[in-house]
């Protein structure tokens, strides 16, 4: 019996992640909150036939927190892809002004109704809003890093399409095969595609210029959306895809299958809270706590991470693309802190 809550389910993520959610014979119940159209959703997506049962939770007004409070209740795994999304010329940063502060209220209503419930992050800007939601699990007494994670799939899913091109494999056989860490916005994403010798021997007949064009368009492949949607939004069924692959390792996890030998997804977590964590940050983060790193599931939370510096090879122009990544990471981590720091609760 596993609940999963989407917030923001009426969105452009929203509802195709909510979809492939219903698909999923794990989940047994599928609470959708959205603060519009979360009960049209949940009507439709109820007549598939499949075992989870659908409920949609739309507050009446903005006082209105019953809708939350019974969309979280027992919940397992929190999905949030609620805010809005970049238009053409916006950098994620600039999502912040509004993004906060809605990434703030729903955290403090998980962790006042499911502080148990593992909570996955989508809302950008995603090196921002995860410091945002630790902190405020913080505050209020329930913070468990080990459940809390900032989606970052959608990188490693454009790395293995747009590597597979240019070296001839199949895009799916690259899953597991090369790794994505850092953050989740231009230069602080940082592609990892020397990390299992098979796949780095035909990463060395690429030319220098394949390879920059490469690193460029996995960092800004969200802008390539962005700007081909030209004004109606950003990605959102390639996200709910990747949003669904991080959400099915969770799911598994819950069900007690163990993550695959092959290097796992990576997610933006708060490293001091995991085993060794706090040792990666200082040896190699210059003391940056937040970062996207492969992580190892069981029973529904982080068992272990995969030290990209010990245990994958990164070769020097990963190690450079590192310590710019490290930069803009520290910058929206106190900025998402400082947020919190100033709110009331
Ligand atoms: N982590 C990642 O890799 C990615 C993150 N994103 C981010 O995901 C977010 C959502 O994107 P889209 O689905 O395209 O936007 P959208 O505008 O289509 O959907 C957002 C939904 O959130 C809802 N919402 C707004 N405030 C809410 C609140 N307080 N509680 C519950 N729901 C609320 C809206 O009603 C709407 O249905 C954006 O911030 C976007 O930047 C998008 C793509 C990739
Ligand atoms: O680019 C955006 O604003 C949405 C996003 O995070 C992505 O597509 O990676």
């Amino acid at each position: 019996m596993v609940k999963v809550t989407v917030c923001g389910a009426a969105g452009g993520i929203g509802q195709p992640l909510s979809l492939l959610l219903k698909l999923n014979p794990q989940v047994s119940e599928l609470a959708l909150f959205d603060i519009v159209n979360a009960k049209g959703v949940a009507a439709d997506l109820s007549h598939i036939n499949t075992p989870a049962i659908v409920t949609g939770y739309q507050p009446a007004n903005k006082e209105d927190k019953t809708a939350i409070v019974e969309s979280l209740k027992g919940t397992d795994l929190v999905i949030i892809p609620a805010g809005v999304p970049r238009k053409p010329g916006m950098t994620r940063a600039d999502l912040f002004n509004i993004n906060a502060s809605i990434i703030r209220d729903l955290v403090a209503n998980i962790a006042r109704t499911a502080p148990n419930a593992a909570i996955l992050i989508i809302s950008n800007p995603v090196n921002s809003t995860v410091p945002i939601a630790a902190e405020v699990l913080k505050k209020l007494g329930v913070f468990n890093p080990k459940k809390l994670f900032g989606v970052t799939t959608l990188d490693s899913v454009r790395a293995e399409t747009f590597l597979a091109g240019l070296i001839n494999v199949s895009p799916t056989s690259l899953q597991g095969k090369i790794s994505v860490i850092g953050g989740h916005s231009g230069d602080t994403i940082v592609p990892l595609i020397n990390a299992t010798p098979e796949i780095a021997r035909k990463v060395a007949t690429l030319s220098t210029d394949q390879y920059n064009k490469f690193i460029n368009r996995v960092q800004y492949g969200g802008d390539e959306v962005v700007k081909a949607k030209n004004g109606v939004g950003s990605a959102t069924l390639s996200m709910a895809y990747a949003g669904y692959r991080f959400a099915e390792n969770v799911l598994n996890s819950l069900a007690g299958k163990e993550t695959s030998g092959s290097i796992p997804d990576s997610s933006y977590v708060y490293l001091p809270g995991l085993p060794g964590g706090k040792e990666l940050s200082t040896k190699y983060l210059n003391g940056v706590d937040f970062f996207s790193v492969p992580v190892v599931l069981e029973g529904g939370q982080i068992k272990s991470f995969v030290n990209p510096f010990e245990l994958l090879k990164v070769t020097n122009d990963e190690t450079k693309l590192v310590k710019v990544a490290l930069d803009g990471l520290s910058k929206s981590i106190d900025q998402g802190v400082a947020f919190v720091t100033a709110s009331k609760l």
